[in-house]
């Protein structure tokens, strides 16, 4: 099964490197000229919680050659479009590729590569790219996981294989609910990475006043809101609820769950959209707190907190706004306290 990792940054380099050093076949494909010219000389590199350099093949996207049966798709979402026409003269008439993005990519990606051919793996770890051929991973391997699943939940042989090349790198799960898990990460990541990025401010400092935990309790609702309004259920992450945690029906129900959001504030990571802007590039935020609110509109369902993140968020990309503690104040009249 010839095999790539298309869009080999923070998260594809670990990937590659781990399935290299099983003595697995995978090329490391990206645009990035300088990281790939980087793990040619020396391997790809491995920090943080792991230590490790393993020679790695890699591929600049336009000298791609032949065709991949197993896609692994690690670009950006924001990368969608250039990236998966570049891809699809070189997919293998029944080949796959694994939507690993944050959001719900499953169902753009198939608009590209069409329907049926997308498996769905929400990732639960993080890594960042540190400098060129260099990834450094900050979740512990015996923590991490990958859940992987067809959108339409059923169960075939080529989720076991896709499984086997994963758990080069960590626990995979075979899921029958791909949706409701994409969902379930997609409330945090609209919540606590739309509100890091809007605010300038690590997971912990998006809670850490009334108006900012006001504020993100409610783009959290919204989000719940929208889910099941879309006809969608809100699924588990590692055995907890998500929407018993962080859903609420009116002020006095608020307070009831205040305790599962201020549980966030010892919590120091940043969100990556944050990290987006602050290296001066375009952020996922049309397919995070974007996406809540266009099922929103497509449902009926108002989403002014979940508007408001979208809209301070591409102000700092434009340079009318910077990522900063005072944007809290943007949200006006929406703050009832
Ligand atoms: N990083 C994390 O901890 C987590 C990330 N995610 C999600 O995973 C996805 C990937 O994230 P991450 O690894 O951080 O992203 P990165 O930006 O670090 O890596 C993506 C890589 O894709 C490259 N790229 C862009 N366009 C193309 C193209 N046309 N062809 C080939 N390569 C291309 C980029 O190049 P260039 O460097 O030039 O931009 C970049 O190196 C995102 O959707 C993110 O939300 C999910 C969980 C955690
Ligand atoms: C949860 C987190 C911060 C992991 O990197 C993330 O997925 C993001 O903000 O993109």
């Amino acid at each position: 099964m010839r095999t790539a990792i298309l869009g080999a940054g923070s998260l594809g380099t670990v990937l590659g490197a781990f399935i290299a050093k099983a003595g697995k076949q995978v090329d490391l494909v990206s645009r990035n000229a300088a990281h790939l010219n980087a793990m040619k000389e020396r391997g790809a590199v491995i920090k943080g919680t792991v230590d490790l350099v393993v020679p790695v093949s890699t591929v600049l996207t336009p000298e791609m050659e032949g065709r991949y049966d197993l896609v692994f798709y690690m670009a950006k979402q924001t990368a969608n479009e250039v990236a998966l026409k570049q891809l699809l003269p070189h997919l293998s008439d029944d080949g796959v590729v694994v939507t690993m993005q944050n959001g719900l990519p499953e169902l753009e990606v198939e608009e590209y590569i069409g329907k049926g051919r997308v498996v769905g793996c929400p990732v639960g770890w993080a890594a960042v790219m540190t400098e060129p051929g260099v990834s450094t991973l900050t979740s512990k391997l015996d923590q991490m996981s990958f859940d992987i699943g067809w959108p339409d939940g059923h169960v075939d042989k080529r989720l076991e294989e896709i499984k086997e090349i994963l758990e080069c790198l960590c626990t995979t799960n075979i899921i029958t609910d791909l949706m409701e898990v994409r969902w379930a990460k997609l409330l945090t990541n609209a919540t606590f990475s739309g509100m890091s990025a809007a605010l300038g401010a690590t997971f912990g400092e998006t809670v850490s006043t009334e108006e900012n935990l006001y504020v993100t309790q409610h783009v959290a609702n919204e989000c719940i809101k929208v889910c099941h309004a879309s006809g969608y259920k809100i699924g588990k992450i590692q055995g907890s609820s998500m929407e018993d945690m962080y859903g609420f029906q009116d002020e006095a129900d608020r307070e009831r769950v205040r305790p599962m959001y201020e549980a966030m504030k010892p919590v120091p990571i940043v969100a990556s959209m944050l990290t987006d802007l602050r290296n001066g590039k375009k952020t996922e935020i049309n397919a995070i707190n974007g996406v809540v609110c266009k099922y929103g509109r497509q449902s009926n369902v108002e989403t002014p907190f979940n508007d408001k993140v979208v809209e301070i968020v591409t102000g700092c990309e434009e340079g009318k706004y910077k990522p900063c503690a005072e944007n809290i104040k943007l949200f006006g009249d929406l703050i009832k306290l």
